[in-house]
């Protein structure tokens, strides 16, 4: 169970390059950075591997600057109570300039096209003459008029389509759980794939944007690529784990595929033929960098002082402006009778309630309760006790 009773000092632990104007957000007066802490309350994370990190008594929170929260231990954290935020479309816009990027440059053979002119460095007055003799090892496609298929129409996936549609593509997009907001910034002129089959049989490309889910692991295997045109490129900037690599093998070597361009190059990966492995870059600009780092601090700092919840992957959004002199926030199971035994717990402290919220996400729920009254000395630490120990109740703070 995680404690808080004390409005203190709050020490924010980071586990990868957080970009310094995000840090920025944890004012000095009420944060320490220091990312040695055995026990902070607040770790900002990348893609640190954190499955195997031990959660201390006070951490509350685990932002995730990005997009996918595979790397935490998301169940663990909502069994003890800890919040687990992302950053939702931050580093979209980064994603889809690397995805065109890649799209292009791949189809015109521009990857090998320079690599091969720098084998040149030592021919001399040659080099010209040789350029325009072995240029025609490099001839590409245009992307005009092909078709390339969108798994996935979320941050990424949506900004990808309606791009691809500027480039002269057509589009057809798959996503059985498109969201309200991003349908309507999708053009209508993406065409919608009712089967995941139909989009592999149509596309010419293919670019995945889903989160590694049990449902979406080893989604490109021996069976879909079957159900592929031979020779499509498919573009993987999502996780590398999407993808089935032994089938991936054979399908390069049998030209089912013809190139697979990867954000996350493995020693399997390395070995293929045809692929194109970047180093995890899709992210990887300033101005995304900033923003993810921004947008994470400032929903671990409104947490951390309001118990006000924004992009939460396993809490409910909740928010609710102070109204009181106190403030309780409990995360508890999802069961009959929890907020009546908060506010009775309350109430036989003397104490009178200014407001109140609760939301619930599947097992869980979450109560925000203002009181009127100003809670000093015994009463704080009894009215702790008497929130924390109600059945079900996973994690209690006062703010
Ligand atoms: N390479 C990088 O640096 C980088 C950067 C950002 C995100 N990512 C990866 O890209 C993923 C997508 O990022 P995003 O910001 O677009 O996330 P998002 O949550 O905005 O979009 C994901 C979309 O996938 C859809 N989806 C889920 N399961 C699906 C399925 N089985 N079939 C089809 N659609 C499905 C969802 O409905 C949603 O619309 C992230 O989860 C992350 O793994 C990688
Ligand atoms: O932090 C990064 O550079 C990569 C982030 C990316 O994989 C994500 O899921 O947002």
């Amino acid at each position: 169970m995680s404690t808080s009773i004390l409005n203190k000092m709050k020490t924010i632990k980071t586990l990868n390059n957080i970009a310094e104007n995000g840090l920025k957000v944890f004012n000095k007066e009420n944060y320490v950075i220091d990312n040695d802490s055995d026990n902070p309350d607040a770790i900002v994370v990348r893609s640190f591997n954190m499955h195997q990190t031990p959660l201390g008594d006070d951490l509350k929170a685990i932002a995730r600057a990005g997009a996918g929260v595979n790397n935490i231990p998301v169940e663990k954290c909502t069994e003890q109570g800890i919040v687990v935020f992302n950053t939702p479309g931050a580093n979209a816009n980064a994603v889809k300039e690397m995805v065109l990027t890649c799209l292009m440059a791949s189809s015109r053979n521009l990857f090998d096209g320079v690599a091969w002119t720098k084998t040149l460095v030592n021919e001399g007055d040659q080099i010209p003459k040789l350029v325009e003799a072995g240029k025609k090892q490099f001839v590409g496609n245009e992307i005009k008029g092909k078709t390339l298929g969108v798994i996935g129409l979320g941050a990424i996936g949506a900004l990808v389509a309606n791009n691809a549609l500027d480039l002269d593509m057509d589009v057809i997009g798959f996503d059985p759980f498109i969201s309200v907001d991003t349908a309507w910034n999708l053009s209508r002129n993406v065409q919608r794939a009712m089967t995941i089959e139909e989009l592999f049989a149509s596309a010419d490309y293919i670019t995945v944007h889903v989160p590694l889910t049990n449902d979406t692991r080893g989604m490109f295997n021996q069976g879909t690529f079957s159900i592929m045109k031979q020779g499509v490129q498919i573009l993987n900037f999502s996780r590398g784990e999407l993808v089935n690599e032994t089938d991936m093998e054979q399908a390069l070597e049998n030209g089912k595929v013809g190139r697979y361009i990867t954000d996350f190059p493995n020693e399997a990966v390395l070995k293929m033929k045809n692929t194109i492995p970047v180093p995890h870059l899709g992210a990887s600009t300033a101005e995304s960098e900033e923003n993810c780092a921004i947008m994470a601090a400032r929903q671990v700092k409104d947490f951390l002082e309001t118990g006000n919840i924004k992009n939460s992957v396993n809490f409910p959004g909740v928010y609710l402006p102070y109204a009181g002199k106190q403030r309780v926030a409990a995360f508890h199971k999802n069961v009959p009778n929890m907020v009546g035994q908060m506010t009775l717990s309350i109430s036989s402290l003397g104490l009178n309630i200014a407001d109140m919220v609760n939301r619930s996400r599947g097992e869980y729920a979450y109560t925000m309760i203002d009181i009127d009254n100003e809670v000093t000395g015994d009463i704080l630490p009894a009215l702790y006790e008497k929130i924390a120990q109600i059945e079900g109740v996973v994690s209690t703070r006062l703010i």
